[in-house]
Formats: C-alpha cells, sequence, structure tokens
C-alpha cells in the first residue's frame, strides 16, 4: 500500500470514530500515525533538489520577503502588478500563473521580495497540482498573504488553512508550551504545570511509543492537546506570520465587507478599484516589523534617504553588521538620537536594542 492510500484510510478512520472520552487514546494514536505519513510525503524522494519543480527556484532578495498563497483567480498576479514594477500576467481563467514571479515593493525605503505563485488547490498537501512547490517556496517567506476572494473568503480561508497544517505551517501562533527532549534511558519523566484536560501522561505515553520513544522528558506548561504534542515530538513545524487579505470587494454588499474587516489579521482591498492598498502596505509593513536606522558621520547630519533595514529586536551590534563586517572590532560605542534612549544624543554599548528611525553614530577606537 502507498503512503496517500495509508493516510486516506487513517483519515476515514478518524472521521468514523467517534469523539468521546473511550476513544481518546485510539484518536491520538491515530493522528501521530497520520502525522507521520504526511512527514514521509513531504520528505524529498531521490537525488538533491528532488520535487524542487522548475520555476520556483527564486533567489531571496530585499530586506524580508512575502509570499501570495490563493485558491486560482482571486488576484495575487494583480496586486503584484499593482505594487511592484514588475508585472505577472493574470487572466479570468484559473491556473494563469504557472511558476514563481519576484517583485519588489518599495516601502519607507526597503525593499521588500514579493512572489506571485500559482494558485493553490484542495489537496494541495498531498502534492496536487504544484501545491508541494508553492508550499516549499512559501515556508521561506517571512511573512504569508492569503488572499482570497471575497466572494467565498471565509471558506477558501478554512480550506488554505487546513492544507498548510497539513504540511505543518502554523499561521499566527507560536510553538506548544511543551519541553521535550529524548533521554539515552530512564523511561518517560512526565510533568504538568497546569491541570490537562486534553492530555494525560498514558496519553503521551501511547503517543510517544507510536515513534518508538520510550525515554524522555517532558513537561506540559499549557493545556494542550494531543496536537500539539505532536508538533513537538514532529519538530519541523513552522510558524508563520500571515496577513488574510480578502480581495474583491467591490463584488459584495458593504455589511459583508465591514464583518470581513473586523476579523483577525484580515485587510479587505479591491485591486479592480485600487481600495485599501495604502492600508494594505501599511500593516504589511508593521507584520513584518522591519526598522529603518539612519547612521550618521560626526558633524554631519544624518542621510535619511538611505535607512539600513533591520529587524525589530535588533541591537547596536547588528546595526554594525549591516554597515561592515569589521566595524564590531573597532567600536568603543555609539551615540543615539530616537525613541530607544533616554536622552538624546544617548551614549550606548553593543547590546542596546535600537528602534524604528532612531539615528545612530559610531564612535570607533
Ligand atoms: N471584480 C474584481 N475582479 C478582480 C479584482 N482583482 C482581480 N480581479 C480579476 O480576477 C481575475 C483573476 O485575477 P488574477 O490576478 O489572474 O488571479 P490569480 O490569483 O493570479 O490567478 P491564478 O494565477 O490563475 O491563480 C482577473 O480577471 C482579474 O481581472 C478585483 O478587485 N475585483
Ligand atoms: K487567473
Ligand atoms: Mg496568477
Amino acid at each position: 500500500m502507498g503512503i496517500l492510500e495509508k493516510i486516506k484510510e487513517i483519515e476515514q478512520e478518524i472521521a468514523r470514530t467517534q469523539k468521546n472520552k473511550a476513544t481518546e487514546y485510539h484518536l491520538g494514536l491515530l493522528k501521530a500515525k497520520l502525522a507521520k505519513y504526511r512527514a514521509q510525503l513531504l520528505e524529498p524522494q531521490g537525488g538533491k533538489g528532488a520535487g524542487k519543480g522548475e520555476g520556483f527556484d527564486v533567489m531571496k532578495s530585499g530586506d524580508a520577503r512575502v509570499a501570495l498563497i490563493g485558491f486560482p483567480s482571486v488576484g495575487k498576479s494583480t496586486l503584484l502588478s499593482m505594487i511592484t514594477q514588475t508585472s505577472s500576467e493574470a487572466g479570468s481563467y484559473d491556473f494563469t500563473t504557472l511558476t514563481c514571479i519576484p517583485g519588489v515593493i518599495r516601502y519607507n525605503e526597503a525593499n521588500i521580495q514579493l512572489l506571485d505563485l500559482p494558485g493553490i488547490i484542495e489537496g494541495a498537501a498531498q502534492g496536487k497540482g504544484r501545491g508541494r512547490q508553492v508550499i516549499a517556496v512559501a515556508r521561506t517567506a517571512d511573512l504569508v498573504l492569503m488572499m482570497l476572494d471575497s466572494g467565498k473568503g471565509e471558506i477558501q480561508k478554512e480550506l488554505l488553512t487546513a492544507e498548510l497544517e497539513q504540511v505543518g505551517i502554523r499561521l499566527n501562533k507560536g510553538p506548544p508550551n511543551i519541553y521535550f527532549k529524548r533521554k539515552k534511558a530512564g523511561g518517560l519523566g512526565f510533568t504538568a504545570t497546569c491541570p490537562l484536560t486534553h492530555l494525560s501522561e498514558k496519553l503521551v505515553q501511547l503517543i510517544l511509543h507510536e515513534y518508538k520513544i520510550f525515554n524522555a522528558e517532558v513537561l506540559v506548561r499549557d493545556d494542550c492537546t494531543a496536537d500539539d504534542l505532536i508538533d513537538v515530538i514532529q519538530g519541523n513545524r513552522v510558524y508563520m506570520k500571515c496577513l488574510y487579505v480578502f480581495n474583491k470587494i467591490d463584488t459584495i454588499c458593504l455589511e459583508d465587507v465591514d464583518r470581513l474587516a473586523r476579523q483577525q489579521e484580515s485587510v479587505v482591498i479591491s485591486c479592480g478599484l485600487q481600495l485599501n492598498m495604502d492600508y494594505l502596505l501599511e500593516l504589511l509593513w508593521d507584520k513584518l516589523s522591519l526598522m529603518r536606522i539612519y547612521t550618521k558621520k560626526r558633524g554631519q547630519p544624518p542621510d535619511f534617504t538611505d535607512p539600513l533595514i533591520l529587524r525589530s529586536g535588533a541591537t547596536v551590534e547588528h546595526v554594525c553588521h549591516a554597515i561592515h563586517r569589521t566595524i564590531a572590532d573597532t567600536f568603543r560605542y555609539a551615540l543615539v538620537w530616537g525613541i530607544s534612549t533616554k536622552y538624546s544624543p544617548q551614549r550606548v554599548g553593543k547590546a542596546h536594542v535600537v528602534s524604528d528611525e532612531d539615528v545612530l553614530q559610531i564612535v570607533k577606537k
């Protein structure tokens, strides 16, 4: 039996099985099996670069990478052509786009790489269409723009989220609060720091056995589920930020626009009527958590046209590296003007965390 068939069988069994206390262990086990087979399916078979697919090998460039994911004909290419200098063919028929088309969004002096991709269909996770390649590219992005057709937005959102879940992509959430470590001996060491309503020591043990793990330390710090535990054991999950973009609001009524706009992490737009594009870019910038740092030389005004673009959380040391590899070696201190310091200017060391739009002067030894 092939892996696909095995997966299908387990999925059917899960669907058949009633969810209750008595079937809890059985379902947990089935889920672990399913996750294992899916992982096998995603492993590239054969030689180097297998399963990568032609036309998907786009170099990373710029300060951040954003991937456009969505069902066919939701307007991904139309958007790329609108907000970048690149034009990507749009059409009223599905699968107009068959490869990965990169464009560059210029915003706040940053270069943000935007990737147009083929439409994903149901079953993408099983490798249908070019789903696997699209998903592989999406994994390399700093942010996913999930583009949805406002007319059928909510069901599309559910289906796509499920497809991405199946290949280990988790949107807008962090890893489960479980500490897990394999050991050489000693059996299972199990501790929970809060009451558990989904997991028990017995179930954890069963799931671990499914992975042939008999010795491990498991510390559960939240009311986690069996799925959470499986995520931690599999260890290859990616936790990505996602913005839900509801396009074509020109085709729905105002009440529906209002409802979609109020959803978490959502933005409503119309490429056709060029509605709300500025707000989309603003949100995109916020989500990427990028910062502009302006540098200046002693006795000279800062250069406000050419900031260094860094990730939020960056320190003066990161700024040094962004300027030049060797600057950190001759660094004495930095003067900072901006909201990251109490005084302007303030003398700071390498560990100082900078903020968006700080001005920085480096004083060398
Ligand atoms: N009414 C309306 N139509 C739009 C809007 N944006 C795009 N379209 C139309 O939707 C159709 C599909 O647009 P594309 O940009 O090709 O969509 P896509 O998501 O790239 O499609 P694939 O590459 O096939 O997956 C085209 O006919 C566009 O003109 C919009 O805001 N409103
Ligand atoms: K299309
Ligand atoms: Mg397209």
